[in-house]
């Protein structure tokens, strides 16, 4: 069967993936597009910013944006497989936040997704006014622009053409190999970006060599040949008050960190975590469950092995910050392998989300007043701001978007039948949760 092919769109937040995406589904191509939303935020609003596509969106888990997406990806994948005749092109719309790395990565370390699916490229969407704020500080801001095959130069309605080509000069020091376009409003042809004929690997692995190392949401893979019976795992709070575990069965003769086991734990990962307290019982199951661990002392959970055989244990963090053992009766049991598996990215800590959601009208004046003096005075530290709103004495939506100091609002369509309710989200450094809600909740009607 043929391949099906999968372009990824990423750029920084703002810079003009949804507006891109909209344009694609809108426009007459004669492709039937699936569509993969994975966003950073607390509400989900990206999904209701895309047009016309209410069937064909599937969202990715909110959450750690790059620990998860691999195994999340491939589970949305694997569900798009079952209706393989509904459509013939796969587009994956990454956060602005993200690397496109661990999503790239997903086409060519896992067999089955490299035997269905084929990374057609990376279109990266480059904010022209505002990525100069971000490329210094931000790696996912470089990776992004390194690993694409076009490089979309937006918003060049913003900027001097004399800024414009010292942007390009600066883009393709980067990146000397993609192809570069310039747009306002995204308008690039559809050609240009769809079906561009295959992302260079080779240049991929020359930009960053462990390119295909795989990243895993654990850093630790544990394998133990075990009686059947009830063991115990005790543990205590480390530097986070939970963990993650798997506990997955292996056939003899697997090691839990071999690469096709390890993906197999990757997939379980992406199934909801259930949470289990002190006491409680670990069960061998494809899900990911989180130890809770808060307070002092360590915390028992029991483990029941039906059945004498081999199991691999996945923990989110290293064994030893959580003084983790695994005991039979008083005897610890040891491992027969190991594995730690370093993260292959660091986290910026420091860009986070607040999200408001409230089902209250809002007085418009009093919004554009608060917001105008927000962005007066934060407005570096808010990346992004994105809102869907209930506005007194208005029948319709009101779409609001904010890239750092600029924004504006639209009316959308109308409300009809759907609850109303005024949805607010914040992108940025320094967020201060309970000033930001305090404020919102001034502009109530
Ligand atoms: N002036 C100007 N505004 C643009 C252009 N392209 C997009 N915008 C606006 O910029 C804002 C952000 O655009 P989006 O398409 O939502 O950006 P995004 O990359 O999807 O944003 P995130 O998903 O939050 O990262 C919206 O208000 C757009 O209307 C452009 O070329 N010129």
């Amino acid at each position: 069967m043929k391949k099906i092919p999968v372009t990824v769109l990423t750029g920084f937040l703002g810079s003009g993936k949804t507006t891109l995406l909209n344009r694609i589904l809108t426009e007459q191509h004669g492709k039937r597009i699936a569509v993969i939303e994975n966003e950073f935020g607390e509400i989900g609003i990206d999904q209701a910013l895309v047009i016309n596509a209410d069937e064909e969106v599937f969202e990715m888990n909110n959450g750690c944006i790059c620990c998860t997406v691999r195994g999340d990806l491939i589970r949305i994948l694997g569900s798009l497989m079952k209706r393989r005749d509904k459509f013939d092109h796969v587009l994956v719309e990454t956060t602005g936040m993200a690397d496109p790395g661990p999503v790239a990565q997903t086409f060519f370390v896992d067999d089955d997704m490299r035997d269905l699916f084929t990374l057609d490229g990376i279109v990266t969407l480059v904010d022209a006014k505002h990525v100069r704020l971000h490329i210094e500080d931000s790696s996912e801001c470089r990776e992004q622009i390194a690993f694409a095959d076009v490089l979309v130069l937006n918003k060049s309605d913003l900027v001097s053409p004399a800024d414009l080509d010292a942007l390009e000069r600066r883009v393709r020091s980067m990146n000397a190999m993609a192809r570069v376009l310039r747009a306002t409003d995204a308008d690039v042809p559809i050609s240009s970006v769809l079906d561009v004929g295959g992302f260079d690997l080779d240049r991929a692995v020359a930009t960053k060599p462990t390119f295909l190392a795989p990243e895993y949401p654990f850093e630790w893979a544990g394998t133990f040949d075990l009686h059947e019976g009830v063991y115990d795992v005790v543990l205590r709070e480390g530097p986070d008050p939970s963990m993650d575990v798997v506990v997955m069965d292996l056939e003899a003769g697997e090691r839990a960190h071999d690469k096709a086991v390890a993906e197999r734990a990757l997939r379980a990962w992406a199934h909801e975590a259930a949470s289990l307290r002190a006491g409680g019982e670990l069960s061998l199951r494809a899900a990911p469950s989180t130890l809770v661990l808060y307070g002092m002392g360590a915390k028992h959970f029991r483990l029941r092995v039906p059945k004498a055989g081999r199991i691999g244990l996945y923990t989110q963090h290293l064994p030893s910050e959580f003084g983790l053992k695994l005991l039979c009766g008083e005897i610890e049991v040891a491992a027969v392998a190991s594995k730690e598996f370093a993260a292959g990215h660091s986290h910026d800590e420091e860009v986070s989300s607040v999200g408001i959601h409230l089902e209250r009208a809002v007085d418009g004046d009093r919004l554009n007043e608060w917001l105008s003096k927000l962005l007066r005075e934060k407005g570096t530290d808010i990346f992004r701001m994105k809102g869907i709103l209930d506005i007194q004495g208005s029948d319709k939506r009101f779409v609001f978007q904010g890239v750092h100091m600029l924004f504006d609002g639209r009316e959308d369509r109308l409300w009809g039948t759907e609850r109303r309710a005024s949805d607010l989200v914040f992108i940025g450094r320094n967020l201060d949760r309970e000033e930001l809600t305090r404020g919102f909740e001034r502009c109530l009607a």
